[in-house]
């Protein structure tokens, strides 16, 4: 390789043996995930700027710091990345290229230099989100300069201590004034407390608050406004203000989640979000073109959290597959060697289909993105809104289903690595802190379930009146005369099995919907006494949805034939482990038999023993640098058993040898025994 420098870097014995026959090219893999050759070397790139950073090193493990000192050392880190990528020539150049490589950033900052929370989130994710997607042009020119710059940091606070689901129930108001041209924001209520939001409590000095608004006594729905919370350079909470932190939770500590109280707070009647909605100066209300394009910010933060778990997973794989390869335990065989672990069938079963989840959840995500795309583009064009109802249902079902699947899939990952996955030097612990709230947040999973059911019957009636369907249910149209069973095992055949079962389980809940209509219950209460089998058919309509679009993103894969082979043996791995969960479901609507059920859990089985020599390949192919895994147990070297030694002799109580405690308590229990 002339004129190339070839880096050697150490590994394990056993890593060096998984490394040494890889049948693909793992930078190929590594393009796909970054979106390109040039993304790829530019996030490199700013991986070496910020990791070898000195300002952004913790001085202590975060684990050993007070609740305190995790939210000022987060905060610094936060601070000097933003002013760095402002300021900072090199990445300057760097930056601003295409939108792969913000996604990347994110995720290096998120994940390796935010390990539990940053308390600047929420500005980035959800405040300058709704000012770029909710403000007029004025508005946006306004604040847009001011929060981009840091002068301003805000947050998104909508769920309150008495609602965070039910929207329409919220009770902070927003009262409009015409004498004054202001609306006064109260909280009339101790349940309208606002509670939760990121970045609340010590953080922001701005928010996007969603409140009722009011106007000349007449009730118009939550509307987004911006509100100041606390005064310029002393960062004081103003007047009629009460705001705080809301305590420690389960993970995520570093992040100063917050409460909020107005008592008859005045503010500009331009301070109104108003790129939907408008309040003139007489108290004239001007209505959207829907109601629902408030919840917009919501929409663009659910396709983020695909993303975001999707890499929360890529983690997870990467610790749990690169340990399976160098932890040996038991025997194989009487008296031979202890084997890998990874070598049991078991192991691979834990491990490879997570590896193939993370290309499902890749490929759908993108797909998600570009209707979210095309969606914003038609609202500034000011052209129809035909495919909002097609993105809120699948945003609600991809955020549910990647949230739960990558969660659990997390919890199998440290459970593969036994005792040591429940050490915090593992991360593991942290990954699943990290990743389990995206099940509520954002909307409570069953609750987008709920919506997700909502739109899949009312697709069923529009199909059986032949009415027109939105893309993601074309498939209601075609099954309405076809048999259940299918014939083929092909992932296409597959594919089909999951649109026909979906349509099977419609089928039956519509109909007993109907029945408790007919029998005099009202709609609502018929819904809520099928809500069960409406969540379970949702799920499998999101299943199908996923499935579907890893065939389809393979079937236009244009790399090479290597990548192609290993990327259709996970497609398949993905389609037959989610066919096999499922089984319950697609045996009953008929859609397959127990026998087919048989073969495709042979060749489960042999797709298990195919992929096992490329596991380790093919988490290295997601190329996370050892800050990103921050892991004893998944660096790429291997050296677990000094890496895990290492992390344990960070511990305060290893300082001295007899802590002050045995003198206070232990000693005078002992000395008395003797
Ligand atoms: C350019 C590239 C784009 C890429 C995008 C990337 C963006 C990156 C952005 C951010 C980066 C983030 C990175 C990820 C980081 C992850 C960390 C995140 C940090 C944590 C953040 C957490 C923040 C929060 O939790 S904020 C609070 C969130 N709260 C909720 O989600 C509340 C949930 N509740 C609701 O959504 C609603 O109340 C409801 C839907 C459950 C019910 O609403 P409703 O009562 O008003 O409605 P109905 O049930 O009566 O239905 C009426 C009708 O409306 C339709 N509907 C409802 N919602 C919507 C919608 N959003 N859009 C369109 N249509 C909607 C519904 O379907 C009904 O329709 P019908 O036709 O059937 O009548
Ligand atoms: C880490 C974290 C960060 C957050 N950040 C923010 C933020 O920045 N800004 C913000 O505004 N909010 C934030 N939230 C709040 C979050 O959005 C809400 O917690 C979430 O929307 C769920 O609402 P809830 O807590 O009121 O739950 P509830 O709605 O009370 O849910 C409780 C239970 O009731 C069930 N339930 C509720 N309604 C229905 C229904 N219609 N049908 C069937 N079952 C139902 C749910 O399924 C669930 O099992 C955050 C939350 C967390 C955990």
């Amino acid at each position: 390789m002339a004129g190339k420098q070839v880096q050697v870097r150490f590994c394990v014995p056993d890593l060096q043996k998984e490394r040494a026959n890889c049948s693909f090219n793992k930078e190929e893999i590594t393009n796909i995930f970054d979106g390109g050759e040039h993304n790829t070397e530019t996030r490199r790139k700013l991986q070496n700027i910020i990791f070898s950073d000195p300002n952004l090193q913790d001085p202590i493990p975060p684990d050993y710091m007070s609740h305190e000192q995790r939210y000022e050392n987060e905060l610094r880190k936060a601070v000097y990345v933003m002013k760095k990528f402002m300021t900072d020539p090199q990445l300057q150049d760097i930056g601003g290229g295409p939108e792969a490589i913000k996604w990347m950033y994110n995720s290096i900052l998120r994940h390796a230099i935010h390990k539990d929370g940053n308390p600047l989130m929420l500005h980035f994710g959800m405040f300058l989100g709704a000012i770029m997607g909710q403000m007029s042009e004025e508005q946006q020119a306004e604040w847009l300069p001011k929060a981009m710059s840091g002068e301003i940091i805000g947050t998104y606070t909508q769920t309150e201590l008495g609602h965070g689901t039910f929207l329409r129930g919220l009770e902070t108001t927003a009262t409009y004034d015409p004498v004054t041209d202001e609306f006064i924001i109260h909280s009339p209520t101790i349940t309208a407390t606002k509670w939760w939001p990121g970045g609340l409590g010590k953080t922001s000095s701005f928010a996007v608050v969603m409140a009722q608004l009011h106007i000349r006594g007449q009730n118009y729905g939550p509307h987004p406004f911006v509100v100041q919370l606390r005064e310029h350079v002393t960062h004081a909470s103003r007047p009629g203000i009460t705001v705080g932190e809301i305590g420690p939770r389960l993970g995520l500590n570093s992040n100063d989640n917050g409460f909020l109280r107005f008592d008859n707070v005045r503010i500009p009647r331009t301070n109104m979000v108003m790129k939907h909605s408008k309040v003139l100066k007489d108290g004239t209300y001007v209505k959207p073109k829907s109601a629902k394009l408030s919840y917009g910010v919501m929409v663009l933060t659910r396709v983020g959290i695909c993303y975001d778990v999707c890499w929360q997973l890529m983690r997870a794989t990467t610790i749990a597959t690169r340990y399976a390869a160098v932890r040996h335990q038991s025997e194989l065989e009487v008296g031979e060697a202890e084997p890998q672990i990874i070598e049991y069938q078991t192991q691979q079963y834990k491990v490879l289909p997570m590896i193939a989840s993370v290309y499902a959840i890749w490929f759908a995500a993108d797909t998600l993105r570009h209707t979210y795309m095309e969606v914003q583009k038609n609202i500034n064009k000011g052209s129809d809104l035909d495919l909002l109802p097609e993105l809120h249902a699948s945003s609600c079902a991809l955020k549910a289903l990647f949230s739960t699947d990558v969660t659990d899939g997390i919890s199998v990952m440290r459970l593969g690595c036994g005792g040591h996955g429940y050490l915090a030097s593992s991360n593991l612990p942290r990954i699943y802190t990290s990743t389990t709230p995206s099940q509520t947040y954002e909307g409570e999973n069953t609750v987008l379930w709920l919506q997700v059911a909502r739109f899949l019957i009312k697709s069923f009636r529009e199909a059986s009146k032949g009415g027109r369907l939105q893309p993601s249910v074309a498939y209601f149209k075609n099954h309405q005369t076809q048999t259940r069973r299918i014939t083929d095992l092909s992932n296409s055949g597959l594919v089909s099995g999951y649109e026909r079962s979906v349509l099977s389980m419609l089928e039956a809940v519509a109909k007993q919907l109907q029945q408790y209509s007919e029998e005099g219950m009202r709609y609502e209460h018929a819904w809520n006494a099928c809500s069960v089998r409406l969540v379970n058919v949702a799920k499998v309509h999101a299943r199908y949805i996923v499935c579907d679009q890893f065939v389809k993103a393979l079937a236009k894969y244009e790399g090479s034939s290597g990548v192609r082979q290993i990327m259709d043996q996970l497609c398949r791995l993905y389609m037959i482990y989610s066919v096999t969960n499922d089984q319950g479901i697609l045996l009953k609507s008929g859609a397959l038999t127990p026998d087919q059920c048989n073969l495709l859990e042979e060749e489960l089985g042999e797709l298990l023993a195919a992929l096992r020599p490329e596991a380790v390949n093919l988490v290295d192919a997601f190329d996370l640098h050892d800050e990103v895994l921050d892991s004893t147990l998944g660096a790429w070297d291997g050296d677990v058993y000094n890496r895990l030694y290492n992390e344990a002799m960070k511990s305060p109580l290893n300082k001295v040898d007899v802590p002050d405690a045995y003198y206070k308590y232990l000693q005078p229990l002992m000395k008395s025994n003797l």
